[in-house]
């Protein structure tokens, strides 16, 4: 059996009972750490504060390692239980989508057991889950590759008077160039787009577009460690958001689209105090 268990959004302690449960029977515990690595400062001491509370050795399952060599994790729950950790909920990313899929192909029993994910728990910000649109990923652009198909998303929601939930790159074991060249990988420092990152894209894309579905003025929350005790959600224009010191990682970003009576009310308590 494999079980899929996901791990909210706070810290270690954020694991259901009956997730708990799984992983302690389990022969096997692997975590994915790429998609939400840091909410758990799993770079730090994170990963055997885990260890110590889940009373099991865990095995870092990297990008690598879940896109290409899942199978053999999933040849060993084809005759043993075997835990595969998700910080979130197993269905906040696609990837874990297609581990599903690959089990079920493979002939392997799948228990999913859920939690927090930041495609509900944004809903602290105070915008309503019923009123957002298409959910948009923005990459980090380089010189030569910026690619906008979020722009287009967002100007669609937007049409609809509906918020956009931006969620925002994060790079993990990528190969530098110069080591893909010489043909033995050497990889970057971890790297997490910030909400002020994130802005200046969006205007940007606006400004080379010479269109404003964003502009200066277009009103915005974002919201960093969403569950953590230190989360911290501001809502304010883009100028204002683009000099706010939002923190460590991980940060999104809604943009906000009509907005009803409660939800204004919401916003204003988050508004910013330093702008
Ligand atoms: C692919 S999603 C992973 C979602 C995760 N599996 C879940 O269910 O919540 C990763 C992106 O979501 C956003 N995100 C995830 N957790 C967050 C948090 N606690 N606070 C703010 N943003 C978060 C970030 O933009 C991050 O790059």
């Amino acid at each position: 059996m494999l079980y899929i268990v996901g791990l909210g959004l706070g810290d270690e302690r954020d694991i259901t009972i009956r997730g708990l449960d799984c992983v302690r029977k389990c022969a096997k515990v692997y975590i994915e750490a790429y998609t939400s690595l840091l909410s758990f400062g799993l770079a730090a001491n994170g990963l055997s504060k885990l260890e110590e509370l889940y009373g099991k050795e865990i095995i870092v399952a990297d990008r690598e390692m879940v896109e290409e060599k899942a199978d053999r994790m999933l040849d060993e729950a084809l005759d043993s239980d075997v835990a595969f950790l998700v910080v979130g909920d197993p269905f906040g990313a696609t990837t874990h989508t297609d581990i599903v899929v690959r089990a079920r192909q493979m002939g392997v029993n799948v228990k999913v057991v859920h939690n927090a994910s930041v495609m509900n728990a944004i809903g602290a910000c105070g915008l309503q889950l019923y009123r957002y649109g298409e959910t948009v990923s923005i990459p980090f652009f380089t010189e030569t590759w910026r690619p906008d198909s979020f722009y287009v998303k967002i100007k669609n929601n937007k049409q609809f008077g509906l918020h956009t939930l931006c969620l925002l790159d994060i790079r993990v074991k990528e190969p530098t160039f110069e080591s893909l060249c010489r043909g033995k990988k050497v990889y970057e420092p971890p790297k997490f787009m910030t909400i002020n990152t994130a802005i200046e894209q969006l205007l940007d894309v606006a400004a080379d577009r010479g269109e404003s579905v964003c502009n200066e003025d277009t009103l915005c929350v974002g919201i960093a460690r969403l569950g953590s005790d230190s989360q911290k959600i501001v809502a304010d224009t883009m100028r204002n958001l683009r000099g706010v010191d939002f923190g460590d990682p991980l940060h999104c970003l809604v943009i906000v689209g009509e907005t009803h009576d409660m939800e204004n009310q919401m916003l204003d308590f988050y508004g910013n105090k330093q702008g």
